[in-house]
């Protein structure tokens, strides 16, 4: 069922070690990319610098996936938060303490009105059931992305990040409030790569993401700024 309310943007995520290839992603997404992606590969091989150079003053979705004690992943919000991002993620398997430092940790170091949403990854999308089952999770990802996702929100943190599989029952179960973001996003006949809950971007949008994530579809595409716009042509159709 489509939520007419609801607009769903595009977020393209620059995963390569390359500021220069970076950059000229950014570049040729254009407006398409609501926001850039940059995360782990990209920050620890050419620095946080260069995060903030490819970003660019454009919205920044800093998906570093924190996952420690408490007392450091609120340091490293801290620490962070020169970079002004729009969107920053932690793993919402650190629990109730770890979330509640990280939302202490924004409170209090970003200006009011300008701390970023902080997003928990509830299930990574490259998982299914199967896979969830040998780190001893046996009921299953849509049991434990609820279970993770009522958590999260209770802990003070404003979004999850999610497949698009589980958007409907997250939708039903925490209504309109979290910001929903989904990976694991491909077009009709795209590789799947090592993803293994996937949706089609259109198939995102009705079931109510916010965001989707979309990586390799653009930037391995031989034009990456049509693949990009035809993503969004799609987000908006
Ligand atoms: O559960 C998750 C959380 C984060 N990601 C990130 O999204 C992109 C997806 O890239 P594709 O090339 O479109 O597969 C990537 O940067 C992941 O780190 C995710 O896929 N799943």
């Amino acid at each position: 069922m489509s939520d007419q309310t609801r607009t769903t943007g595009l977020i393209v995520a620059l995963d390569t070690q390359s500021p220069a290839q970076a950059s000229q992603w950014a570049q040729d997404v254009g407006p398409a990319a609501g926001m850039l992606k940059l995360g782990m590969e990209f920050a620890y091989a050419a620095g946080f610098q260069a995060v903030a150079d490819v970003a660019g003053g454009r919205p920044l979705f800093l998906d570093l996936k924190l996952h420690d004690i408490p007392n450091t992943v609120g340091s490293a919000v801290r620490a962070l938060s020169y970079l002004r991002p729009r969107m920053l993620t932690l793993h919402a398997g650190g629990g109730r303490a770890m979330m509640e430092a990280a939302r202490k940790a924004c409170d209090e170091a970003f200006p009011q009105g300008e701390r970023p949403l902080l997003l928990a990854v509830t299930v990574l999308t490259s998982l299914d059931d199967q896979g969830l089952a040998e780190t001893g999770v046996e009921d299953g990802a849509r049991a434990q992305v609820l279970r993770l996702g009522k958590l999260a929100v209770q802990s003070g943190i404003d979004g999850l990040v999610c497949s698009a599989q589980e958007l409907s029952m997250l939708r039903a179960e925490l209504g309109d409030n979290p910001v929903l973001v989904t990976p694991g996003i491909r077009p009709a006949g795209a590789a799947s790569g090592d993803q293994k809950r996937t949706m089609t971007p259109a198939q995102a949008r009705d079931a109510g993401a916010d965001w989707i994530v979309v990586g390799r579809p653009i930037t391995q595409a031989a034009d990456p700024a049509a693949a990009a716009a035809a993503i969004a042509a799609e987000l908006a159709g």
